[in-house]
This record gives structure tokens, C-alpha cells and sequence, in this order.
């Protein structure tokens, strides 16, 4: 009779298994850590800031680290730098979170690529975002602008105006501003392999990640499989198709509106958004989805309990069309 035998063994994973079914879904889940190739690590989920307008964004943040998000895509061009700041530190003050625990992004503007405007321009950010440091910096895009109080120069026909700075002498200033401790990481943002490569020949410092548009319609399979041969990661920005950028027509295709992703989200009883942030993170990229409503900010961080398969995973792939949503802001 030895199957009736108590095993304390047994009766302990019984009462964790039935804890874990019932307190799972009330759990607030952490989002997988990303290593970079200098150790440091980032959560594969954040928020993104674009767009979200000053008198929301503080509200829309402290939702988003009450509901679990530890991860938050800043850039000074966003122009709600202070209110995100804002949330940051009530959320460190009233003990929700410790700075360590948060990964906070931001990226230095396209006028401050001369090398005498970048510490300034960092140092902005972390006044703005009230922090001393920050968890990583990307040039935001590899072309300068002249370097004037316009964040988009333009001459008397409209058309931007550029800088001769060339991103290698950007980067370069970049570098001793880890070593200062103002920053753990140097990333870049908008960059192709060929940016990349010419970069990747001079730098002390190599980029940890390359933040670019990725979706369906645009997965970037050889940016990302050359980043990846240099052990830089993809960041996923517009991952959910950027319903609400400026320059959207009408007409434009809506990625979250697509027939072929909608079925495979009723399929798994998930909403597209869930399959479409899923596609990132089981890809291995990083995807700092936005948003300011309170209940997409929760629904979009509830994907952490599913994953797709390598089926879904390549028939989502097989929807790529050079679909870019986000241009050159020039
Ligand atoms: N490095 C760069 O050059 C760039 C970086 N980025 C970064 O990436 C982030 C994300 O990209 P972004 O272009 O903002 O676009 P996203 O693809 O993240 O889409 C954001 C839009 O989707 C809506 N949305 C969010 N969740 C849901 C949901 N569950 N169901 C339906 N609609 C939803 C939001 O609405 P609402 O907010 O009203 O809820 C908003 O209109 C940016 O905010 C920014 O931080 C983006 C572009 C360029
Ligand atoms: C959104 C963003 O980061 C742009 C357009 O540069």
C-alpha cells in the first residue's frame, strides 16, 4: 500500500500547484529580463511615451507601474519629459517601485549631435525626467539637424534643415558619459546595417540595442538578423501599427484591424494588440507598446502567460509588405 504512503514531498507541490492556480491571475507578473551583451538587463515589455500628451502621461506611467511595467521609453523630442518624471517619482515615493527596479530610456534629439550638445542634452533629459541616471541613451536617429532651438529646422521652403555632424563624433561624445555614470547603456535608434556597421568599426562602446519600427508589415528580418550577429538587440517600436500618428490617412492599411490577425487572436481568445506584442517577445525583441488608457495599459501587459507557436510566429511573418508607418522625420 504504498501509494497511500504520506509524502510531505508531494502534499507541498500539491499546495503550491493549487496556490499558484488560484493566486496566478492576480499576481501581478514581471516581464522577462533582456540581457544585453554587457550584462545589463531590461525588461522585454515597456511603454512608450510618444504622443501621449502631458496632462495624461504622468497618470497613464503610474498606471502602468501599479499594473507591473518596469520599463519606459522616454525621448526629449516627446515633449513630456517633466510629466513622465512626474510619475516616476511619486511612484518611487510612495514606495510602489525603487529607481533600480525601473529601465528608463531616452534619446538624445537630432539638433544636439554636435559633440558640445550632448552631455547638455542628456543632462536635460535626466533634469526633466528627475533622475540621476539613465538606464539607457539612444541617438534617436542617425541624421543631425542644424543646430538651432527648433527641434525641426526648416528654411523658408519648409524643408529641414541638416547638419553636417556625423552620428560616428556623436557617439563618440556619447561614450565617457557612461563611464561618468549619467548612463548604464548607449543604444541607437533608426539606424540601418550600413549606419551600423560603420559604427560598429570605430566604437569603444558598442550599441546594446538598435530601437527601429517592427510589426507584421514591417518585421525587419535582416536588420535584426544582422544586430543580432553583433549581439545588439531589437527594440520594437510601433509594434501595434501607430493608429495614432500624425501623419495617418484614412485610408493608410490598419494593422490592428487586419482579418488574418484578428483570427488568430479569436483563435487563442486574445485581442490583436496581445498577439501583436507577443509577436515581439517571441521573436526576442523588446516592445514598448503605448498607450494611455488605463485598461489597454493592462490589457497589453496580460501576455505573459501565453506564447505563440513557431506556426503562428512565421504565418504572422509571412504578412511583411515594407509596410513603414514611421519615415524619416525629414
Ligand atoms: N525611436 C523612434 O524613432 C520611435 C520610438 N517610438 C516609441 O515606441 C512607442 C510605441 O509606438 P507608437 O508609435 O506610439 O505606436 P503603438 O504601435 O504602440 O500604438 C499606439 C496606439 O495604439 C493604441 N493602443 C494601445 N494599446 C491598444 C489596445 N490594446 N487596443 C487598441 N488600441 C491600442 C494607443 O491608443 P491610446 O494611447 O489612446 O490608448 C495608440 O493610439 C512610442 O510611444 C515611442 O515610445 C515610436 C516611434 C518612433
Ligand atoms: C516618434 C519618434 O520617436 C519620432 C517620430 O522620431
Amino acid at each position: 500500500m504504498t501509494f497511500l504512503k504520506f509524502d510531505s514531498r508531494y502534499t507541498t507541490k500539491l499546495v503550491y500547484n493549487l496556490l499558484k492556480t488560484i493566486l496566478a491571475p492576480k499576481m501581478s507578473l514581471k516581464a522577462p529580463l533582456v540581457k544585453f551583451y554587457n550584462n545589463q538587463e531590461c525588461p522585454i515589455l515597456g511603454i512608450g511615451t510618444w504622443k501621449s500628451k502631458p496632462g495624461e502621461v504622468t497618470q497613464a506611467v503610474k498606471d502602468a507601474i501599479d499594473i507591473g511595467y518596469r520599463h519606459i521609453d522616454c525621448a526629449f523630442v516627446y515633449g513630456n519629459e517633466k510629466e513622465v518624471g512626474e510619475a516616476i517619482t511619486a511612484k518611487i515615493n510612495d514606495g510602489t517601485v525603487k529607481r533600480e527596479e525601473l529601465f528608463i530610456t531616452s534619446k538624445l534629439w537630432n539638433t544636439f549631435h554636435r559633440p558640445d550638445l550632448v552631455k547638455g542634452a542628456l543632462l536635460k533629459s535626466l533634469e526633466n525626467l528627475q533622475i540621476k541616471y539613465l538606464d539607457l541613451y539612444l541617438i534617436h536617429w542617425p541624421q543631425a539637424y542644424k543646430e538651432e532651438a527648433e527641434l525641426f529646422p526648416t528654411d523658408e521652403a519648409g524643408k529641414i534643415q541638416f547638419s553636417e555632424v556625423d552620428y560616428i563624433d556623436t557617439w563618440k561624445a556619447l561614450e565617457p558619459l557612461a563611464g561618468e555614470g549619467l548612463v548604464k547603456s548607449l543604444g541607437v535608434s533608426n539606424f540601418n546595417s550600413g549606419q551600423l556597421k560603420r559604427l560598429l568599426q570605430v566604437a569603444s562602446v558598442k550599441p546594446v540595442t538598435n530601437q527601429i519600427e517592427c510589426h507584421p508589415y514591417l518585421n525587419q528580418r535582416r536588420l535584426k538578423d544582422f544586430c543580432e550577429s553583433h549581439d545588439i538587440k531589437i527594440t520594437a517600436y510601433s509594434p501595434l501599427g501607430s493608429p495614432d500618428r500624425p501623419w495617418a490617412k484614412p485610408e493608410d492599411p490598419q494593422l490592428m484591424e487586419d482579418p488574418k490577425l484578428k483570427a488568430i487572436a479569436d483563435r487563442l481568445g486574445k485581442t490583436v494588440a496581445q498577439v501583436l506584442i507577443r509577436y515581439q517577445i517571441d521573436r526576442g525583441n523588446i516592445v514598448i507598446p503605448k498607450s494611455v488608457t488605463r485598461s489597454r495599459i493592462e490589457s497589453n501587459f496580460q501576455v505573459l502567460d501565453f506564447k505563440l507557436s513557431h506556426e503562428d510566429v512565421s504565418l504572422i511573418d509571412s504578412f511583411d509588405c515594407n509596410g513603414r508607418l514611421v519615415p524619416m522625420t525629414a
